[in-house]
This record gives structure tokens, sequence and C-alpha cells, in this order.
């Protein structure tokens, strides 16, 4: 059994995956483990998979589906969530009014938000409940995300879909500049496949040593940038007018809004 007791996942696709894998390579005992998924696929040994929700009742259940499937799902896992379950939604968006009005009877409702690093225990994970980082079953969620990266309470619901955006989509965004960063030495005359290589390593080196330095990510562009050299240069390009710093606000900013629309369409269905 895990730290979190019985554990039903409702959905287990590219995000919740991810999760459990994690929770499996650090010991979760399989055994503890309900999937819950319409295809019914298997997910790993000894984990148990259901194409709809069996009899009894979890100590936590993960909602990991859509957000649009929130009005369809949550009348089939609702008779299987008390008082003393913890119910918690990895789901974009909706909000914890949302997921009050479809679970009332959950003993505590704590919306998640991790990315798919967290496979590797190199993740983010946002966190925002209804008691607060001091309630019990807040406590028993922070531990049993602790395996999965950085995890954080947020202060603020408001502010779940900027996290959202940020740390939730931001590996996407990421791989885009990964790919940029390969391609734009392809069009400069690299074998697209040696500039990749490259671009990856550029950029998984560069993100270790920003996590190991006591200096800021500005200062150590600073002490890459020669005073009059080549990297002056191209950072005159990404610096120009903001350019970069206003394309990724505009990133985060429109990810963010469609964040908003679907918490409102879930308001809406559920309602
Ligand atoms: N992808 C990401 O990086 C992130 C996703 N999220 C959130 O995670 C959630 C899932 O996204 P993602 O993993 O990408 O989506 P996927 O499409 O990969 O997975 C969706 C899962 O939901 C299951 N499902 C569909 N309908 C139901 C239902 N009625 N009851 C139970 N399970 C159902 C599917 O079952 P089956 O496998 O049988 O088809 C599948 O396992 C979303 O709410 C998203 O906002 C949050 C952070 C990051
Ligand atoms: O794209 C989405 O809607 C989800 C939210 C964060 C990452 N994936």
């Amino acid at each position: 059994m895990s730290a979190a007791g019985r554990l039903w996942l409702a959905g287990c696709g590219t995000m919740a995956g991810a999760m459990l894998r994690r929770w499996l390579s650090s010991g979760l005992d399989p055994a503890a483990v309900t999937v819950v998924r319409p295809s019914g696929r298997p997910v790993a040994p000894g984990v148990a998979v259901h194409a709809a929700p069996p009899a009894g009742t979890p100590d936590l259940l993960l909602l990991g589906f859509k957000p649009q499937k929130l009005a369809e799902a949550a009348p089939r896992f609702a008779p299987h969530v008390g008082p003393d379950t913890i119910l918690v939604s990895i789901l974009a968006g909706v909000e914890l009014a949302t997921l009050r009005r479809a679970f009332p009877a959950a003993g505590a409702i704590v919306r998640a938000m991790p990315n798919t690093p967290v496979a590797i225990g190199e993740g983010v994970v946002g966190l925002f409940g209804e008691g607060g980082p001091e309630a019990p079953a807040n406590a028993t969620v922070a531990a049993l995300m602790a395996p999965l990266g950085l995890v954080e309470w947020i202060a603020d619901e408001a502010l779940f879909d900027v996290v959202t955006a940020l740390a939730g989509s931001g590996p996407a965004f990421l791989f885009r500049f990964i790919d940029a960063l390969g391609a734009g030495g392809a069009a400069l005359g690299l074998a697209p496949d040696q500039a990749a290589r490259f671009a990856l390593a550029t950029v998984q080196g560069a993100a270790q040593l920003a996590a190991r330095a006591e200096a800021p990510p500005a200062a150590l562009a600073e002490q890459v940038a020669s005073p009059g050299g080549s990297t002056r240069a191209g950072l005159a390009v990404l610096d120009e007018a903001g350019a970069l710093a206003r394309l990724v606000e505009a990133t985060l900013a429109a990810a963010t809004r469609r964040n908003a629309e679907m918490a409102q369409a879930a308001r809406d269905a559920t309602a």
C-alpha cells in the first residue's frame, strides 16, 4: 500500500502515465494502484486496469482524463468518492469549485499541475488545495508528489492557469526551442542530425549548469557573451525590442487564456 493508500487513476494517458511510471520506479506498490480507462489497456505489471470503475472506494482518486471529459466521467466516479477519499485533479483549467460540484462527497480536493518530465523525477508539480498546504490531506498529496520533482504550493488559484502554461505546457515550448536551435544550425550548413544532437546536448548542459549555478541565468548568459564577441551579436537579435521576452510572454498568455476557456467550458458542462 502506498502512503496515499488505495490509489485510483481515472485515465492513464500521457500525463497520468508519466506520473505512474515515476511512482512505480520510486517504489510504489503496483498492487495499491487501480487504473480506470475506457480502453482497458494494460499499464504496468501488477497494476489492475478496468474499463469502468470497479466496486469500492479509493483513498486517493487522481483525475487524469481531459477537461472535456469531466461532465461524462464525473457521474461514473462520484459514487466511489466519499469523505475518506482525497480527490486530485490534473485537469488543465478546471477549478476547485467545479470539481467540488462534481464530487460533493470528497473528503478533500487538490488541484495538481504536473509536466511530463515527472516521468524521470525531473518534473514540476504545482499544487492548490481547498484547505491550504497545512491541511492533513494536502500533506498526503505533497508526499505522493515528492518523487516527481519540484513540488510547490500555489498561493492563489487564479494563478493556476499561468502555472499550467509555464510548467505544464513549458516542456512543449522548450522542445520547440531545441528543434529550432537544431534547424537554425542546419539552415546554416550543419548536417541536420549533427545539428539536432548539438542542440539537444547544448540545452541539456545549459539547463543542468543553470540548475547547479548560484548565479541566475541572466548572469550565466553574460559569462558566455564576451564583449565584442559573437554571442553578443546573437543575443542582440533575441533582445531587440524585447523580441524573445515578448514572444514568450505572448506564448504563455495564449496558453493561459486557453486554460481559462477550458475552465469555463467545464463550469458550463457541469452546471
Ligand atoms: N499532457 C501533458 O503534458 C499534461 C496534461 N495535463 C492534463 O492531464 C490530463 C490528461 O492529458 P493527457 O494525458 O495528455 O491525455 P491523454 O489523451 O494522453 O490521456 C487521456 C486519458 O483519459 C482516459 N479517458 C478518456 N475518457 C475517460 C473516461 N470517461 N473516464 C476515465 N478515463 C478516460 C483515456 O483512456 P484510454 O487510455 O483508455 O484511451 C486516457 O487514458 C488533461 O486533463 C490535461 O489537461 C496536465 C499537465 C500536462
Ligand atoms: O495542453 C494541455 O491542455 C495540457 C495542459 C498542460 C499541458 N498539456
